[in-house]
């Protein structure tokens, strides 16, 4: 029925005020107004509309992308939107496209390693759009590999220029979004060879296309690399392949903030260390944690309304089946995953409070926190986005057939998401990194530094070691300390364990290598660790609200028990809690659940998600989910016409041939 709130009677339980919790979701009054007038903008423009997507071919598609990107450039600009409301705008659109690249990566490579020239010659080209620029770093041959580049950038004394070559198959840049089709320009990272000195990787502006034509300048090869995963999901994108034969550029396009080549031809190292050419990374890497709260809760949004609405068994004497989100099961899958959608919403806050921090303080010429924000960038990033992806799979599960039809948004999402377990650092490569940095900090305990940051823990190694749990009942396990405690003992004897046995080789990198599984287990514990503690922090600010802050801590709850059930094999191997303590933790756990239950439809409400954002029918808000379904099959391309395309062709004939053999 048009126009009823299927879910009004779920509304009805909540026991908090929805609309405070949209405000702690979004981080404060401003940032939830700001989202909420530009969600509804988009969703009520018609040039935005995204339902036919998935039925376009890449063509289309692409041009669709580009009329859309033309069009959110061009109410930007009629609507005077500042740098924060066009970046929602753009979000909102929610279609990747050239633009994501040029604002997400080539301007924050020009503002973080350019000097204050280069940033005045390039910037306002970039942010008029004059230029359009992307990120061109990964290689056929090597992605992770970063020191493994092999474009060259040599210099020419005589003509103050850099030649940008690729010398093999293997160098051809492979991946950039915005490159294949569309950027003039890109920063692209090569060796730099002074005199055949190689100096490593470096960042370079290279114009790439002609501003007048927009075809590509001599010596350059470019296209796109091919369809990728699904249907429409990252097709929007032009990720591309390019070339280089001996491209000249002039001296001052290498950018320059942290190394300089003068006209001499002599490489001059700056203060700076030389791991902030890798700065753009680490600026994604902490948005795509943010990033991954919203996608995650996107899919939880749509499945538990999904749930609240589907009812399947249980009918006694004519009266109504069961509403599936009631089923235990149901609950035990779900619920974990809202909660992680808060806690990586906290975590990513967090984060982006400490790579703020980390940015002044290089200001300052302080670069004493790199590592430290390195380490949580790339470990909260492999963690953030590898649950996100996996839980987008859970709740096509928990939505049973009808989540895998592409109205119910859920394949579109996995799609469009996935990739992000492998941009920005592949995941495992990127807590092997954490892994290191937490070698790093257990070797130097003995000499006396003390570790500061998240690893501050392992400062009180010995008060770890002895540590054993004290829970007795069920509840103690909503104490946060009691679970913090648990969390760091844990953390703190895999990594130490694997300090120890790292000690037995020769060769500590042969050591590492072999162990690389151990470590990357003792770094996700790490990770955890941090996620349940800014959620702890978080629940010890001031947050008003009619039973907000009630709510937030049961989700905080289920959060870490979740994980300590989910990871209870650590937990009884390092000896932090006994099997009693972890079925204590079970049983918390299920009590959680209950009493989530009735607030679970305005838990994802309060992420303020407009129906044109979501793109599903079974998450509507207002659970009008079956009629809604039944319309939207009738209008595939297939049922245009009662009988399909190639039927008179190809299956008539088969049909008029049994007729024949069945009359003879
Ligand atoms: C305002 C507008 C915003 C718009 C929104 C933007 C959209 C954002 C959403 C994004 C959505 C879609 C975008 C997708 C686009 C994708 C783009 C890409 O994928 S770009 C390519 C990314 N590539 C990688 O991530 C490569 C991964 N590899 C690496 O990062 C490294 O090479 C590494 C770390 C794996 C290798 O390190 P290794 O140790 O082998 O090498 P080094 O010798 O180089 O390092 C030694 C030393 O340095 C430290 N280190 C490493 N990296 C960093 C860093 N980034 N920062 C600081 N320090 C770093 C390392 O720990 C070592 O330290 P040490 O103390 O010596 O041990
Ligand atoms: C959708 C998408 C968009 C992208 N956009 C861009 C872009 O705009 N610009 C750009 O420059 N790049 C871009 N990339 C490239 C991306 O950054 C790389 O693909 C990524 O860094 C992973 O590198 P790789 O492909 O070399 O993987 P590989 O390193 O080859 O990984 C293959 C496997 O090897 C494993 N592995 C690798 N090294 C190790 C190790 N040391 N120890 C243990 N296991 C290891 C990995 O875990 C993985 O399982 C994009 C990629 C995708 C998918």
């Amino acid at each position: 029925m048009e126009g009823v709130d299927h879910l009004a009677d779920e509304r009805n339980k909540a026991q908090f005020d929805v609309s405070d919790m949209k405000i702690v979701w979004a981080g404060s009054r401003h940032a939830y107004e700001l989202s909420d007038r530009i969600s509804r903008l988009v969703a009520s423009d018609p040039v935005f509309k995204k339902d036919n997507v998935s039925t376009l071919g890449r063509k289309e598609l692409f041009k669709n992308t580009l009329k859309k990107a033309a069009h959110a450039w061009k109410r930007i600009n009629e609507l005077g939107l500042n740098e924060e409301e066009a970046l929602k705008l753009r979000t909102f659109m929610d279609q990747p496209s050239f633009t994501d690249l040029h604002w997400g990566m080539f301007v924050p490579a020009i503002k973080g390693q350019g000097t204050d020239e280069q940033q005045q010659q390039w910037l306002p080209l970039a942010n008029k759009m004059q230029i359009i620029g992307c990120y061109a770093q990964t290689e056929l041959g090597h992605g992770s590999n970063v020191q493994g580049l092999e474009t060259t950038a040599t210099f020419d004394h005589k003509t103050d220029e850099f030649v940008l070559n690729s010398p093999t198959l293997t160098s051809s840049k492979w991946w950039p979004g915005g490159l294949g089709k569309i950027s003039t320009h890109a920063v692209v990272y090569a060796r730099l060879i002074i005199d055949d000195k190689d100096y490593g990787v470096h960042g370079f502006i290279a114009q790439l296309r002609s501003l007048n034509d927009h075809l590509p300048l001599p010596g350059i090869t470019i296209g796109d690399i091919g369809m990728k995963f699904g249907s429409a999901a990252y097709n929007s994108m032009d990720n591309g392949v390019l070339r280089f034969d001996h491209v000249r550029i002039p001296r001052n396009q290498m950018l320059m903030r942290v190394s300089q080549v003068t006209r001499e031809g002599k490489y001059v190292h700056s203060s700076v260390p030389r791991q902030l050419v890798y700065g753009t990374m680490v600026y994604v890497r902490q948005i795509i944690v943010f990033d991954a709260s919203v996608a995650l809760s996107r899919a939880v949004c749509i499945a538990t309304r999904y749930s609240a609405v589907r009812r399947q068994f249980g009918s006694q004497n004519g009266s109504h089946e069961t509403q599936v989100i009631d089923y235990k099961t149901q609950q035990a899958r779900l619920f974990p995953l809202l909660a992680s959608a808060y806690a990586f919403r906290f975590a990513g806050e967090w984060l982006k409070w400490l790579y703020t921090d980390v940015t002044e303080r290089l200001q300052a010429k302080d670069f004493s926190t790199l590592p430290e924000a390195h380490a949580c960038t790339a470990g909260l990033k492999s963690l953030t986005t590898s649950v996100a992806a996996d839980g987008i799979e859970e709740c096509r599960k928990l939505c049973g057939g009808h989540g895998y039809l592409s109205s119910s948004g859920l394949p579109e999402l996995f799609a469009v998401y996935i990739p992000a377990c492998t941009y920005e650092g592949d995941n495992v490569v990127l807590l092997l990194q954490v892994a290191r940095y937490l070698m790093k900090a257990i070797s130097q305990l003995n000499s006396g530094n003390k570790p500061v940051g998240t690893t501050a823990y392992l400062g009180r190694k010995e008060q770890l070691m002895q540590y054993r749990s004290d829970v007795v009942r069920a509840e103690d396990w909503l104490k946060p300390s009691v679970v913090v405690e648990a969390f760091e003992a844990r953390a703190a004897r895999m990594s130490l364990a694997c300090a120890q046995n790292l000690s037995k080789f020769s060769n500590p990198e042969d050591g590492f290598q072999e162990l690389a599984a151990d470590l990357i287990e003792a770094a996700t514990a790490h990770c955890q660790l941090i996620v349940v503690s800014k959620f702890i922090e978080k629940l010890q600010q001031d947050i008003p609200g009619n039973g907000v802050k009630q709510q937030l801590q049961v989700l905080c709850s289920i959060y870490a028990l979740f994980l300590l059930h989910k990871h209870i094999g650590d937990f009884l191997t390092t000896g932090c809690i006994t099997p009693k303590q972890g079925s204590l933790a079970n049983e918390q756990l299920r009590s959680l659940y209950s009493q989530v239950r009735p607030n679970a439809i305005a838990l994802v409400d309060a992420f303020n998600h407009t129906d044109h954002y979501l793109g599903s029918i079974l998450g509507r808000y207002d659970g009008n989910v079956y009629p809604k379904l039944y319309e939207e099959a009738w209008k595939d391309p297939l049922n245009d016409t009662v009988i399909p395309d190639g039927f008179h062709e190809y299956v008539e004939p088969l049909l008029k041939q049994q007729l024949r053999n069945a009359r003879l």
